[in-house]
């Protein structure tokens, strides 16, 4: 950008430059023809009473002072016959450069003419009005184009140094101005990377800069408060997700998971049991009497006694082992491995055990039991749904038996 607006100025200035050059040396070359003109017809005046009396030693004397002046290459007086009277040629001078005089300089007080280093001027000789010869001067513009060549030399020497510092003031005033932008980019950049919208621009004065930095800390400041909301809304929406799942995979009675999480929870136990080749195995249990509970003592006894019996079946698991509340007085049970089908076995009737102690809720020994069907993953079933009717055809055939016991699927056996 600096060397861009120093091109520019660099442009501008040696065209102003040049401008500023060629008018000098057009009004330098029109003041010198004018005052040529004026020499050259004071000059003619002196002449005209030496041309009469054809006096040719002052002429030629007239001549020489005259050439004085300096720049006169060559002067020549000549009659009305365009003889030469008087002549001067300067010693550096070899060539005769004078023209004849133009046709219609009778009626003209002086004529000049100027070329690319000299000029030439004609001045007609008039006595009391007569004319009785011409003046011819030839002069050189080499002085005065040396003087204008000088003059253009020290003025690129000062456009040279006029550049140069401007150059240098360019640089440190754009540097200046463009160090904040520099910084809030880099600001931009940083934010961008990090997403950290708490940072903000320096504000370094009231110009547009200024302005600037400030319009972006209140986008800044917005945009942070935007994503705080945001976030919150997120984490908000995140937590009653959470509860939302939880709540559709729990029951609401014995906190234990419900239904639906079973049918999953079995789908991956069992898939787990066929792919690694692991003994899973699943309990039905039914409440025995329970239906005793709630007409003698009432539903919310029933209630308690649902929980209570959830928080003894739980004591005598492990924590792999997955219990369910299946519904009503009904529960499911996944271990998901069994060295055998004898340790499943066991532990149906350390559950059974465990329910069947004695329960007092409210002052009232709660007449409570339980029966368990199993089923085993692969040995019986390797589907879900399956396994689980294996199973609850067990736990029927458990409550034909008698109740309080357990019945393997398939198996005649009980205990
Ligand atoms: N208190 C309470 N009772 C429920 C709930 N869900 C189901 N029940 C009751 O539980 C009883 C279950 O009935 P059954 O299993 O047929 O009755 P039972 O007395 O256990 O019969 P058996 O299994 O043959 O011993 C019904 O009376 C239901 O109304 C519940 O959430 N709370």
């Amino acid at each position: 950008m600096t060397r861009l607006n120093l091109q520019v100025l660099a442009v501008t200035m040696l065209l102003t430059f040049a401008l500023i050059a060629t008018a000098s040396l057009l009004v330098a070359r029109e003041y010198q023809a004018q005052s040529a003109k004026h020499d050259a017809q004071l000059l003619a005046n002196n002449l005209a009473p030496m041309l009469v009396f054809e006096d040719v030693s002052a002429a030629q004397l007239e001549l020489t002072a005259f050439a004085r002046r300096g720049g006169v290459l060559e002067v020549q007086v000549s009659r009305l016959d365009h003889s030469t009277f008087a002549h001067w040629l300067d010693v550096g001078q070899t060539d005769h450069h004078l023209e004849r005089a133009p046709a219609d300089l009778a009626g003209t007080s002086a004529v000049v003419e100027m070329h690319l280093s000299s000029l030439d001027v004609w001045v007609p000789i008039h006595l009391k009005g007569e004319l009785i010869g011409s003046l011819t001067v030839h002069e050189s513009l080499k002085s005065l184009q040396h003087t204008v060549l000088r003059m253009v030399g020290v003025a690129a020497v000062f456009i040279g140094l006029a550049i140069l510092i401007a150059g240098r003031l360019l640089r440190w005033v754009q540097k200046r101005a463009l160090a904040p932008i520099v910084e809030l980019s880099r600001l931009a950049e940083n934010i961008a990377t990090s997403q950290d919208f708490s940072q903000r621009a320096q504000i370094h004065g009231a110009d547009e800069v200024g302005r600037l930095s400030e319009r972006f800390n209140q986008m800044l400041k917005r945009v942070e408060i935007s994503q705080t909301e945001l976030n919150q809304r997120l984490q908000r929406e995140q937590i009653a997700g959470q509860q939302f799942e939880q709540l559709a995979h729990q029951d609401s009675l014995t906190k234990l998971p419900n239904r639906l999480y079973f049918q999953s929870a079995l789908q991956r136990h069992i898939a787990h049991s066929c792919q690694n080749a692991v003994l899973m195995a699943l309990m039905f249990i039914d409440l025995d009497s329970f239906k005793l509970v709630n007409d003698r003592h009432g539903h919310d006894a029933g209630d308690a006694v649902l929980c209570e019996v959830a928080a003894r079946m739980s004591r005598v698991l492990r924590s792999g082992d997955v219990l369910c509340r299946l519904g009503g007085d009904e529960f499911g049970l996944i271990l998901p491995v069994v060295p055998d089908e004898a340790a499943a076995e066991q532990l149906a009737l350390r559950l059974i055990a465990a329910i069947r102690e004695p329960m007092v809720l409210g002052g009232h020994l709660m007449p409570i039991g339980a029966t368990v069907g199993l089923a085993f993953c692969p040995t019986d079933e390797v589907e879900a749904s399956q396994l689980l009717s294996a199973a609850d055809v067990a736990m029927y055939a458990a409550k034909r038996a008698g109740k309080n016991t357990f019945r393997r699927a398939n198996h005649a056996a009980s205990s």
